[in-house]
């Protein structure tokens, strides 16, 4: 089953709570997406604890923390605790990747890791079973809006041939310049977790947008599934 996970990056960060209510709903979004930027590991600012918490309270809707941040070790446990569902580090800043995503298990939340475009995930395929989502990211991190990077494709294949080949659950994300015209090639490679920002609130009607984007990655997926 195909999930959408729309960016509230791309949302008026004036009025959070009523763009989380925009794409929620019946057959609504299934997580919002929020992305932390901490202008060290990606040339940009957004957001941290304070908020995730004000939004958990005002939200019904489960958070899907990705932390675009250094330290991940030392900063994704207080996301758990401010409320996300799942939080998200980089492989790139995490200094003990293991540790740190069984202490986000152990606090209570889906423990993700996240890729960027450059960085192969053959390294971690031992590391697979500690998570509960890959993160594969098709864009550099760091801004909303950008072009989809097609040279990520083949990764997204190789993590869903890891991902079988072991039999593990985890959930395949991609972020990142996904929308109608890209989302089927990702779901055709294996993604079943799809962030969608400036496709779901650049949209006239966002809820709308996420449940053709989910129409569209259901129907490609299960194509692409009958071909491997
Ligand atoms: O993590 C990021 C960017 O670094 C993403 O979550 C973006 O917010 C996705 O926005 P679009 O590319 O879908 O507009
Ligand atoms: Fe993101």
């Amino acid at each position: 089953m195909a999930q959408i996970n729309p960016s509230i990056l791309s949302s008026d960060f004036a009025r959070l709570a009523e763009e989380a209510q925009r794409v929620g709903g019946p057959e609504g979004a299934d997580w919002l997406h929020v992305d932390v930027m901490d202008n060290h590991f990606v040339p940009n600012l957004t957001l941290g604890v304070p908020v995730v918490e004000s939004l958990r309270r005002a939200t019904d809707i489960p958070l899907d923390c990705h932390l675009m941040i250094e330290d991940p070790d030392r900063w994704a446990p207080q996301y758990v605790e401010a409320g996300a569902g799942s939080v998200t580090f980089h492989a790139e800043a995490a200094a003990a990747p293991v540790r740190l995503a069984r202490e986000i298990r152990a606090k209570g939340a889906r423990a993700s890791m996240a890729l960027k475009p450059a960085t192969p995930v053959e390294p971690y395929e031992d590391l697979l079973p500690e998570l509960d989502m890959l993160l594969v990211m098709t864009v550099e991190p760091g801004f909303g809006g950008q072009a989809f990077l097609d040279v990520t494709l083949p990764k997204i294949r190789r993590a869903r041939q890891l991902i079988d080949r072991h039999g593990l659950e985890l959930w395949l994300q991609v972020d990142g310049g996904v929308s109608a015209s890209t989302i089927e090639r990702c779901a055709e490679a294996g993604a079943d977790v799809f962030v969608a920002g400036s496709a779901v609130y650049g949209a006239e009607d966002p809820a709308a947008a996420v449940r053709s984007l989910r129409a569209q990655a259901e129907q490609a997926g299960a194509a692409g599934r009958h071909a491997h």
